[in-house]
């Protein structure tokens, strides 16, 4: 428990601000290239964000990965998800053959998929999984914590050691991901707790429920708030006590992207939600995320209002994986490459604005 801990502690005094000269380098840069001011929109703002992170123009972000953190939740038993939590170990033996979605489209993308069981129910055979149970499974939240303080700490540092030694490895560019039948609960739960936001907007259908369960949703929700008064000031009491093994871990995976200076997209509402903790965590880490795209999951834009992001995609998407984080690793290398490739107005004889 020291021991991850200080793993903490040494990672968020690592986190420092944006490199605001290398921002400001990189919009005299923008501006020099052969379009009107600002006609490149998000993709300007993004190189800009890229270079304050990275500290240079350009950075080789050529290997990236997803990381996909897989939990399950005892809050199952409750009846909240319109699939069996079996699907879970399921699912990641799926991710592990190379066919979910995430696996397709971080093929199409030249992107890694990594994946990390930190703390589904049963064990899962395979020599790419990476096993780092905290856990089997989380509490059910309607009665009691999802898991301890500790176990919280414990998890977070699982994820930043993750980012680590990707890192070792020369990963560069980081996606969120995540897999856990009923996650949706306890992300909900967090978002409500962490920002006072009513149940009724902070709930959705996750994987697909009808009427009956969305109402017994909510219902277990409220309970769970009221049965573990999680402490709005404290994110770790929060995450600990209505949160889920695997978005802990990727409260980890952003902060240690951040700690890193490596940019991390942020995919859905789980990620999403853990993307809140970590900013409550260390507000500098913000900068550090890029948002993906605004996921089909009620709950979702609330919540991408409070972290002040607005997502770069709308696709209707609400699976999670990592897949609509993994589908904005070309639109973030679209921005790097026209900051770097594109001709100047010097460069190529093109006449500049007409002063007015
Ligand atoms: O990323 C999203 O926005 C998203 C929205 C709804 C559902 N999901 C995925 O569906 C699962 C959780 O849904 P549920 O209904 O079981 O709580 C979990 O494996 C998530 O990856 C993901
Ligand atoms: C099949 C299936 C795949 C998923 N991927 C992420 N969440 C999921 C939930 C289900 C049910």
């Amino acid at each position: 428990m020291e021991i991850e801990q200080s793993r903490l502690e040494q990672t968020l005094r690592r986190i420092a601000g944006l490199d605001e000269l290398a921002m400001q380098n990189a919009e005299r840069q923008i501006d020099r290239l052969t379009k009107p001011p600002g006609s490149l929109g998000r993709l300007e703002e993004i190189a800009r964000q890229i270079a304050g992170i990275t500290g240079v123009l350009n950075p080789d972000l050529s290997r990236k990965a997803v990381v996909v953190m897989a939990g399950d939740h005892g809050v199952c038993e409750e009846g909240v998800s319109a699939f069996p939590a079996e699907v879970t170990p399921q699912m990641v033996l799926n991710f592990l053959n190379g066919g979910a979605a995430v696996n397709v489209l971080a093929r199409h993308v030249g992107a890694d998929v990594v994946c990390v069981d930190i703390g589904v129910n049963s064990d899962i055979g395979h020599p790419d999984l990476l096993v780092r149970k905290v856990g089997r499974g989380t509490g059910n939240i309607a009665v009691g914590p999802a898991m301890t303080r500790e176990e919280a700490v414990q998890a977070i540092g699982i994820g930043i050691e993750t980012v680590e030694s990707l890192v070792d490895r020369g990963y560069r560019l980081f996606a969120t991901g995540e897999m856990g039948i009923g996650n949706t609960t306890p992300s909900s739960a967090l978002l409500t707790a962490l920002t006072g936001a009513d149940i009724e907007s902070a709930v959705g259908r996750g994987t697909g429920i009808g009427d009956e369960t969305l109402r017994r949703k909510r219902d277990v929700i409220g309970r769970a708030l009221r049965v573990n008064r999680p402490d709005a000031d404290d994110p770790l009491d929060v995450l600990a006590k209505v949160g889920g093994y695997e978005i802990a871990g990727l409260v980890g995976v952003i902060l240690g992207a951040a700690a890193n200076r490596c940019p991390v997209v942020v995919d859905g509402f789980i990620s999403s939600v853990a993307a809140l903790v970590a900013s409550r965590i260390a507000p500098v880490a913000k900068g550090f995320m890029l948002p993906s795209h605004l996921s089909h999951e009620r709950g979702h834009r609330l919540l991408m209002e409070h972290l002040g992001l607005r997502p770069i995609l709308q696709m209707d998407m609400r699976l999670g994986e990592g897949t609509g984080a993994v589908m904005t690793f070309p639109i973030v290398e679209a921005s790097m490459k026209l900051m770097n490739e594109m001709a100047t107005f010097e460069s190529a004889g093109v006449s500049g604005k007409e002063t007015e």
